[in-house]
């Protein structure tokens, strides 16, 4: 029994780890292989490109290859397209461009050698990336910063493809661009330099921007795959399950830890090996659009020098493959669809989201018997003959349609003799029914999924290796699937968002049911009752915002506030209803004299300012002893100043003024005082910040939540019943300001009356006040206390050498100033022209936005001479640039 128990115990350890380890540390292993080796480090070749494919069935048909039909027969009775048929479902093209993306990352049997996949059995978006270090080689641009040269890519089979294909691909390629990017910017760990600043004469300069280049550009590989992965969890996924319909936006999620019921691990990340079975079931030319099919048609009319598709030989197929390799220069020149370069090598945006747009406006094909084009024949009988040579197992029940059936069993002789490829093809395809949204034949239904299992689970990057250490935490949150993102969660919504800003809009279903026609998702979302979110006409262009950024031409714009609207009015409109809300007014004017009225209320009384002053010291005091401490022995303290301190002590005043209790206790008060500061960003984020387009209607959502139930806090606090009293918010402020003199309280109370606000009013004005003054207010205490602290700080070496005094007050303040004009809390602010002006040499058309570039003009020389010294002594103080929010 001892033995017995022993041995369970053993086995139960022994489970706990996985055996052998899952993956090991160091660069070797944080990144993938050009070919797709080393995934399983046990089995380094696993799943490589040019291995061999796998095989998943036992051959069990018994006909002789000298007994099967010739293979255009084949195509000619079970295949060929009679009649165009839309899919049942609403999948658009783009849908099957998407498919062709994917497929061409895990297939590319060699020409030579039928049973040989050139490239490997792993998501890591080869057509990109190139399936070999040599292609790789080609594609990167080795500038130091990790880049691909621009809107390229590696795989030239693509080139043979409709050019949505080629379209997604290079928006990957700008995905890369963007990732690396940020990589180097935020440098997480501090080891990056921007190349530009490492000196020519630095005899390590190019060991160190080659070991950068390396770090940098994997990193931005792993994470673009990883943001590929997503995509096909989201987007392509829902689609596949026809999850759309329902508003579903669950997806499955293959990658996690999963243990059996004995404790034991169920394996994962263990390599992959693309089987020929997989191969076959993925071919889906008949769901060809009939614009793709005129596209397809044209191009092998050019290639073929106008043969009859009926006509075309597999020697023919060479030459033409052949005459497209010629046509080739170097990869970063190949051009598809008809378009051209830019200078730079960048694509128009313009001509890459029309290309988009049309491929989600048509609507791909049913899968079916008898429907794909004829011009792919030639495509089909290839892959019939490769089909032959690799063996396979047979089909029973298997098409309802009599005459399919019928002319399938005069083929084969006998239905039980069918082969795969036309067996998968043209069997019975599923109707729409719940969970179904691709309709293909129920045998790639069921089989598409095990091998997208098998793709995913099996790959090490996808699960052991995904981690924020090899993609940095930035990037591992950057290429998360976000359920809250709208399309139910969509993924392709905010890679077009990003790649192509000025074309695709954050409401449109173009954006986020990329693989749905819009006629499609009509009915569906008026289903749902989630119509109104989205806009279902073609977006138009918007011409990038122009920046302004030389002194005199800030000075204006921000000066000139009844010419120039403040965009996040708009943004404002969505979340809060009614006046008072005076950081985001529609009317600049009204809004002005709102927050004039009350900062005079707030402040006006005499004295009460300093006891502002003296509330915002005396709280940094009491923070600053109760969140620090000491290590051992030694009695100087620590104190994360930043986040313990500098974050709150805006906060708790503000909540003094809108009658918030905070209380680190949560069942206590009615916020902590991280849960507020983060509502509190959110808003603010929302309101004021530059994020990206796709998060506007999560977050537009999310914040009215937190508007709603911060204004009704507000209306409780206030109120003796249900009504918001404006005598209890007088004495709340006369009790922060005036500590509860009945004098100051009066004089409160008529300066208030004398503003006849309605309640509603008020307490938009009190929520203006609280998202107002916390926030940035944070920022910008943070960003002027570094500046003290650095040790290379001008301010502190000009006070150690007592040049400058921090008793005297105008000093002091000279020196808030000028940190805030080195390092503001905010880069700049948009503004849109009300009508159509001029400003220094920019001209601007009426509603045009633009971006008015506060830290470049910081630095203008003719508004602040030496403008990287700092001098606080500078006159006039008006001179000093302010933006939005409580800077104001
Ligand atoms: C109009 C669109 C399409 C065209 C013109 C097209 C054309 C071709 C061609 C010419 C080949 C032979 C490639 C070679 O061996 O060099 C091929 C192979 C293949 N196609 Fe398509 N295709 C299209 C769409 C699709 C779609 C939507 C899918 C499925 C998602 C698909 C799946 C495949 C597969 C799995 C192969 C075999 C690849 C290999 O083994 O290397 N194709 N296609």
């Amino acid at each position: 029994m001892a033995t017995k128990m022993q041995n369970a115990v053993v086995e139960l350890l022994y489970n706990d780890l996985s055996h052998p380890p899952s993956s090991y540390i160091g660069p070797k292993y944080a990144y993938r292989e050009a070919d797709g080796s080393n995934n399983n480090l046990n089995d380094p070749s696993m799943g490589k490109a040019g291995s061999t494919y796998a095989r998943s069935v036992q051959q069990n048909n018994p006909l002789p290859r000298n007994d099967m039909p010739d293979a255009g027969l084949v195509f000619d009775t079970l295949l060929k397209r009679e009649k165009f048929e839309k899919h049942p479902a609403g999948l658009s093209s783009m849908m099957f461009s998407f498919a062709a993306l994917v497929i061409h990352t895990v297939f590319r049997t060699s020409h030579e050698n039928v049973n040989v996949n050139e490239t490997s059995s792993y998501i890591d978006l080869a057509p990109l990336y190139g399936h070999d270090q040599a292609t790789q080689n080609q594609v990167r641009m080795r500038n130091g910063r990790g880049y691909l040269h621009p809107d390229t890519f590696a795989e030239d089979r693509l080139l043979l493809l409709p050019p949505a294909v080629c379209v997604l691909l290079v928006l990957f390629n700008r995905n890369h661009n963007f990732i690396a990017k940020k990589l180097l910017d935020v440098n997480e760990r501090g080891t990056f330099v921007d190349p530009d600043t490492i000196p020519t004469s630095d005899p390590e300069r190019s060991s160190k921007i080659l070991k950068q280049e390396e770090d940098i550009f994997q990193t931005a590989r792993l994470i673009n795959c990883a943001w590929f992965g997503s995509a096909v969890f989201s987007d392509y996924f829902s689609a596949i399950l026809g999850l759309v319909r329902q508003g579903s936006n669950w997806s499955l999620n293959p990658f996690g830890e999963i243990r059996k019921e004995d404790h034991s691990l169920f394996e994962r990340g263990r390599g992959n090996v693309c089987s020929v079975e997989f191969n076959c079931l993925y071919r889906w030319h008949a769901t060809t659009s009939e614009h793709d099919e005129k596209w397809v048609t044209q191009m092998i009319d050019t290639l073929s020098g106008g043969k009859n598709p009926d006509d075309i030989t597999f020697a023919d197929m060479k030459v033409m493959y052949q005459k497209m390799k010629e046509g080739e220069k170097d990869l970063t020149h190949w051009t598809f669809g008809n378009l051209q370069r830019q200078e730079d090598g960048t694509f128009k945006d313009e001509d890459l989201a029309q290309i988009l747009f049309d491929a989600t406006e048509h609507p791909a094909a049913a899968f079916k018997a008898r429907g794909t084009p004829n011009v792919m024949r030639m495509h089909e009988m290839m892959g019939i003959e490769q089909n032959r040579q690799w063996a396979y197992a047979s089909f029973l029940e298997w098409n309802s349609n009599k005459d399919v059936a019928a002319a399938a069993e005069k083929l084969y002789g006998d239905i039980n003799h069918l082969e795969l490829y036309s067996g998968l093809q043209a069997e019975e395809a599923k109707p729409v029914v719940e969970g179904a949204g691709l309709c293909p034949s129920y045998t790639i239904s069921r089989a598409i999924l095990s091998d997208a299992i098998a793709l995913t689970r099996g790959d090490r990057f996808f699960t052991s290796d995904y981690t924020p250490f090899n993609m940095t935490t930035w990037g591992f949150a950057d290429c998360q699937r976000d359920p809250s993102a709208p399309g139910y969660g969509s993924t392709l919504g905010r890679l077009f968002l990003r790649a192509l800003p000025n074309h695709y809009t954050p409401d449109s279903t173009y954006t986020w049911f990329p693989l749905m026609t819009p006629g499609a998702m009509q009915p569906i979302l008026k289903n749902l009752n989630a119509i109104e979110l989205y806009n279902f006409s073609r977006p138009g262009t918007k011409n990038p915002s122009p920046e302004i950024k030389a002194y005199r031409d800030v000075a204006q714009v921000l000066s000139k506030g009844s010419d120039f609207r403040v965009s996040y009015t708009s943004r404002a409109a969505h979340v809060i209803t009614g006046k008072g809300f005076f950081i985001a007014s529609d009317d600049p004017v009204r809004g002005q004299r709102e927050q004039q009225a009350m900062l005079d209320a707030l402040t006006g009384a005499a004295g009460s300012l300093d006891k502002i002053t003296e509330s915002f010291y005396q709280k940094t005091r009491e923070l600053m002893i109760t969140e620090s401490w000491a290590c051992v022995g030694q009695t100087v303290k620590n104190v994360d100043i930043v986040r313990d301190v500098l974050k709150y002590v805006p906060l708790y005043w503000a909540c003094e003024v809108a009658g918030i209790r905070l209380s680190k206790d949560p069942d206590d008060g009615d916020y902590t005082p991280q849960a507020l500061y983060d509502i509190l960003t959110e808003i603010y984020f929302f309101l004021f910040l530059d994020f990206e387009h796709w998060q506007f209607i999560p977050l537009s959502q999310k914040v009215r939540g937190h508007i709603d139930q911060l204004l009704q806090r507000i209306g409780n606090s206030y109120s003796r019943g249900s009504r918001l009293s404006i005598a209890g918010v007088f004495s709340s402020f006369a009790r922060l300001i005036n500590g509860g003199g009945r004098n100051g309280h009066d004089e409160l109370v008529s300066r208030f009356s004398a503003l006849g606000y309605d309640n509603d009013t008020l307490a938009n004005s009190i929520l203006a006040i609280l998202i107002g003054s916390t926030v940035d207010m944070s920022q910008a205490l943070v960003h002027v206390v570094n500046s003290y602290l650095d040790s290379n700080s001008l301010v502190k070496s000009a006070i150690s050498k007592g040049k400058l005094s921090a008793q005297d007050q105008a000093t002091m303040q000279g020196l808030v100033l000028e940190a805030l004009r080195l390092d503001p809390a905010f880069r700049g602010v948009y503004r849109e022209a009300i009508s159509a002006d001029k400003i220094g040499q920019q001209s601007l058309k009426q509603n045009e936005t633009i971006f008015v570039d506060i830290a470049k003009a910081n630095m203008d020389p003719e508004a602040f001479p030496e403008p990287t010294s700092v001098l606080p002594n500078r006159t006039p103080k008006d001179r000093y640039l302010i933006g939005d929010g409580v800077s104001q």
